[in-house]
């Protein structure tokens, strides 16, 4: 199977299930349509992501994934500078967003895509706090411009639902899709 993403993330919550896999980063763009609601666009994203690999390596099962972060209906990617990460961390305190992650496989013309939506809740953070968790770099490569499994952990006052998800793959949903194009997990040998 061939995962991909460049984001360190996926690759160990992959690692972490047991599945063996080799990496290829997709280059997409990622702006999204006039209209399109948060759900079309992971889907769309994570399609396209695993499409482009799955052209170069037609007889192999690609993974592609996308993860954003949706408040009030507007959706949340990766930060362009850090005056955009402190503005989002702003607009995201004291809230409860949701983290939609989506996961496409495909093998040659066929695909399957799915999305999951994980609640969570930020507690009030103050200026000075966000400026400084801006300042340790952790935001800039995160849509939402925030770890869970991070630093940002202590900003989060609690969630619903999915914990892999929010980090960037929703495990149990991926498990079940792999099963599905007959790929095991909890391996514990290099097939
Ligand atoms: C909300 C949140 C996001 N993220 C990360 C997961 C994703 O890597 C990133 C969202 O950007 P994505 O565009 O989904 O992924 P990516 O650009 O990092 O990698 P690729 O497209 O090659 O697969 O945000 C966290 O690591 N922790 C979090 O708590």
């Amino acid at each position: 199977m061939i995962l991909a993403s460049g984001s360190p993330r996926r690759r160990e919550l992959l690692q972490q299930i047991g599945v063996y896999f080799s990496v290829q980063p997709a280059d997409i763009d990622e702006s999204p349509l006039a209209d399109e609601n948060a759900v079309a666009y992971v889907e769309r994203m994570a399609l396209e992501k695993a499409r482009v690999v799955a052209q170069q390596n037609p007889d192999e099962l690609v993974l592609g994934s996308d993860t954003s972060v949706i408040l009030n209906g507007g959706i949340l990617g990766k930060p362009v500078s850090k005056g955009e990460a402190r503005e989002t961390l702003g607009r995201l305190s004291g809230q409860t967003h949701e983290v939609l992650s989506a996961v496409a496989l495909v093998r040659g013309a066929t695909e399957r895509v799915i999305s999951i939506a994980t609640k969570v809740r930020f507690r009030v953070l103050s200026d000075d706090e966000i400026r400084r968790y801006v300042d340790t770099g952790e935001p800039e490569d995160k849509a939402g411009s925030y770890g869970i499994q991070g630093k940002g952990a202590i900003l989060v006052a609690g969630i619903e639902g999915s914990y892999s998800n929010v980090v960037g793959l929703p495990l149990t949903e991926t498990a079940a899709l792999l099963n599905e194009f007959d790929v095991p997990v909890w391996q514990t040998e290099e097939a």
